[in-house]
């Protein structure tokens, strides 16, 4: 293979062959630039495609731009290493030829002037490398968080709550590396590998592909390891997350293991998890590090082979003597990227890792699996003055046996109260949870205001549960939560139709403390009811939202919810779930529901009087209390 002369004559002119490959260039040259030109596109594609995973790139579409300001300030900053590389071997080539030191001026000029204008485009990059990392941490949890709030509570039943604050957490996270470094930094390492190879065979064909064929066999070492690195990238994420769950469950309980004395038990649960999650680590440290030293000697053997090939072309009198300089530093510049790259491959995979997880949790956004659910497709038929149907329901939770609901039906007026009652396990919550548009059902359908439950407009239904959970802040803030306009007598007439009257003596300022954790149960319901009737919804469900109230405040809340009223004047539409059934004795009907079917309905007196299941269940609530 013979390099042109004149490639040759200028490569020992000034130690540079630099820049130009041009048409007078032998055909051989250009078969082997054709070649090697191949096998790094070739080289490009299949590290791209492995490396780069395409599905998770999707998670970066919020960071577009920032993604290619970091891709733009990397390749510069390999452009100016390539332009320092020249102007040093300049350097190096005349003070070994013995060139006067004025001629030096312009290559040092260059040197220093590429020195300084470095650290300023690092920290560029450093900027844009957060800007990407905040825009796609901001993104994909947002989406994240949209999912879990579409997918509602039987969507995972099965998830844990430290599980989804891991992914959440520190899932997303681990994207913030992958993209912000890891994903610009194969673009620029395809780009410089390419760029420096063409001008090592504009130098020395023969350097250019001995250099060319280790650069294109650097991206393959971790492939050798690709589905094991990804396997202990799983496992350590798993053990992770488990022992994340482990701890936020110890945490939430942690009352409850010491009055059950089983502490000691969970010690050693946490103990087993932290031991798992420390051999995932172990593993995955070792294949890395293996990875690492067989990929560090690539980029150790590469600018040195491309060293000897120079030599040995020297020798053989088809280089110049003083292109040493240029093939070595170039040669070097030519594995720098794949440093930066392997320093950050770690990253990568942390990245898939958790990507992985997350695109699990995204997929099927906005986040809910539908089952049969037909009213999309079937015309309306609901009529203006029912507020809720339940047209011959069938439901089964996700993975059950048993259907909880089966052929159910149910009307309920607009602006009715009305109370559902049956015995444990009956489907009173599971009701709520279709109304509250949770889940679909297998057969049957159910609307709310006149639409799929599951297609209800935000804020259609108000939810006070038994447990109601309050933000950490102040009562205000709890309230202005869904009311963010209201003045504080808007607040105070709020809680006083919840009788929390004493609250608002105690000032609206007063603290709540975590999760509520400053005030009581009953005052927590009371509270929470206030925030439901803020919230100005057509219908409001209480499920079991007044049970740590007296009979007497139960009785009264309830009775002023008859009076609830909508701004336009319609009347608010109450369904309440309660076991204490004195209670219900103002509300407009009972439904009694009994092994997911309505056994019974009519209004309090009527049942109370019959002989069905609503009497006995009074019953034996006025025996208890008589005993
Ligand atoms: N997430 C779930 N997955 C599977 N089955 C469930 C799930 N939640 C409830 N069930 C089952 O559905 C049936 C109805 O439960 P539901 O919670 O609706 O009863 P309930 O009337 O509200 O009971 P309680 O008064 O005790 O709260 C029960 O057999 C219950 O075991």
């Amino acid at each position: 293979m013979s390099v042109p002369r004149r490639v040759r004559a200028r490569a020992s002119e000034a130690g540079l062959a630099a820049s130009v490959v041009t048409g007078g260039a032998s055909r051989s040259m250009w078969c082997t630039t054709d070649y090697t030109l191949l096998i790094t596109v070739i080289n490009i594609k299949l590290a791209w495609s492995l490396v780069i995973h395409s599905r998770l790139i999707r998670l970066g579409r919020g960071a577009r731009q920032p993604l290619v300001v970091v891709t733009v300030l990397g390749l510069v900053l390999s452009a100016l290493a390539v332009i320092q590389a020249f102007a040093l071997a300049t350097v190096f080539s005349c003070i070994v030829a013995g060139t006067p030191i004025d001629a030096l001026a312009p290559a040092l000029v260059v040197v220093a002037v590429a020195l300084l204008v470095r650290p300023v485009f690092v920290a560029l990059r450093e900027l844009a490398v957060h800007s990407v990392a905040g825009a796609v941490t901001r993104s994909v949890r947002g989406r994240l968080l949209d999912a879990e709030a579409a997918a509602g509570p039987l969507a995972r039943p099965d998830a844990r709550t430290g599980t989804r604050q891991s992914l959440l957490t520190d899932g997303v996270d681990g994207l913030e590396p992958y993209f912000g470094r890891y994903v610009p930094q194969v673009v620029v390492t395809a780009v410089t590998v390419v760029a420096v190879v063409t001008i090592l065979i504009a130098l020395d064909p023969v350097v250019g592909l001995v250099t060319a064929i280790i650069a294109a066999t650097v991206p393959f070492v971790p492939r050798l390891w690709d589905r094991a690195l990804q396997a202990r990238g799983d496992d350590h994420w798993s053990a992770y997350s488990d022992m994340n769950a482990d701890v936020a469950d110890s945490l939430r309980g942690m009352e409850t293991l010491k009055l059950l004395g089983a502490t000691t038990d969970r010690r050693r649960t946490l103990t087993e998890s932290s031991a798992r999650l420390l051999h995932a680590t172990l593993g995955q440290l070792r294949l890395s590090l293996l990875e690492s030293g067989l990929t560090g000697f690539l980029l150790i053997a590469g600018p040195a082979a491309a060293l000897l090939a120079a030599v040995v072309r020297i020798a053989s009198g088809d280089l110049a003597a003083a292109s040493v300089f240029t093939v070595t530093l170039l040669a070097f510049e030519a594995f720098r990227p794949f440093r930066e790259l392997a320093n950050h491959w770690h990253a990568g995979y942390l990245g898939v890792s958790a990507g992985g997880r997350v695109l699990a949790a995204l997929d099927g956004e906005p986040g809910r699996a539908r089952s049969v659910q037909t009213t999309d497709d079937a015309p309306s038929v609901i009529p203006d003055d029912e507020a809720i149907v339940f047209d011959d329901v069938t439901f089964r939770y996700p993975g059950a046996e048993q259907a909880s609901l089966h052929g159910f039906d149910l009307r309920i007026a607009r602006g009715s109260v009305v109370a559902v009652v049956g015995p444990s396990g009956a489907g009173k919550s599971t009701l709520v949870n279709l109304v509250l548009g949770f889940g679909d059902p297998e057969e049957g359908r159910v609307s709310v205001l006149g639409h799929a439950a599951r297609d209800a407009a935000p804020g259609t239904v108000a939810l006070v549960s038994q447990d109601p959970v309050l933000f950490s802040g102040t009562i205000r803030e709890n309230l202005r939560l869904v009311a963010p306009g209201a003045s504080d007598d808007d607040l105070a007439a709020a809680l006083e139709r919840a009788h929390a009257a004493d609250l608002v003596a105690h000032g609206l300022d007063s603290p709540v403390g975590d999760g509520g954790a400053l005030l009581s149960g009953g005052e927590r319901q009371r509270v929470a009811i206030a925030r439901a009737l803020l919230m100005n919804a057509p219908i409001i469900v209480l499920d079991e939202a007044s049970s740590a109230l007296d009979a007497r405040a139960e009785r009264h809340v309830l009775g002023d919810l008859r009076a609830a009223t909508l701004p336009d004047g319609s009347g608010v539409t109450v369904l309440v779930i309660a076991h204490r059934l004195a209670a219900l004795r103002h509300v407009d009907e009972v439904i009694v529901v009994d092994d997911g079917r309505v056994v019974e309905r009519g209004g309090f007196d009527e049942l109370a009087a019959g002989d069905g299941l609503f009497a006995r269940l009074l019953d034996a609530q006025t025996d208890r209390v008589d005993a």
